[in-house]
């Protein structure tokens, strides 16, 4: 968390990176397996999705939030969503927590 941040929202889930090769969801950092992921917010006013992997610490996924992102829950416990040729997808623990992810982003876009 970088000064001028705070975390408005935490939940585990595994974070994940589609490779249009393969045609499949692969771990993000390599390493199957949950992460703690956060929704950062900024003092200005942006967002980021911040998460690490809870076994190797790595960071797997550290994505600002861009104006007018499409937001797609797949399914109750599924969200993914595209930018730049790369599609991004978290698997959430349980449907809370995906609720609870899913409300923080929107209502961070909703102030983009
Ligand atoms: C227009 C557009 O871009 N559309 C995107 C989706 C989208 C829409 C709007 C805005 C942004 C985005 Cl991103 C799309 O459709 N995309 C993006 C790349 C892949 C995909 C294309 C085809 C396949 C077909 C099936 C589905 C898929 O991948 N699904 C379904 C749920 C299901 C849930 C869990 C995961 C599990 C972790 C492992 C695996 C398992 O269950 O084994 N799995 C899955 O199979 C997961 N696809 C997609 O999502």
């Amino acid at each position: 968390m970088a000064d001028g941040e705070q975390s408005i929202g935490q939940v585990k889930a595994i974070v994940l990176l589609y490779d249009d090769n393969s045609k499949k969801w692969m771990p993000s950092g390599g390493v199957q397996g949950f992460s703690l992921v956060h929704l950062y917010e900024n003092v200005n006013g942006s967002y980021r999705i911040v998460g690490h992997h809870c076994q190797t610490r790595q960071v797997v996924i550290n994505f600002s939030i861009p104006k007018g992102l499409n937001y797609h829950e797949a399914t109750p416990t599924f969200h993914q969503w595209r930018f730049k040729q790369l599609v991004y997808g978290l698997n959430f623990g349980s449907e809370e927590d995906a609720a609870v992810f899913s409300a923080a982003v929107k209502g961070a876009l909703c102030t983009l």
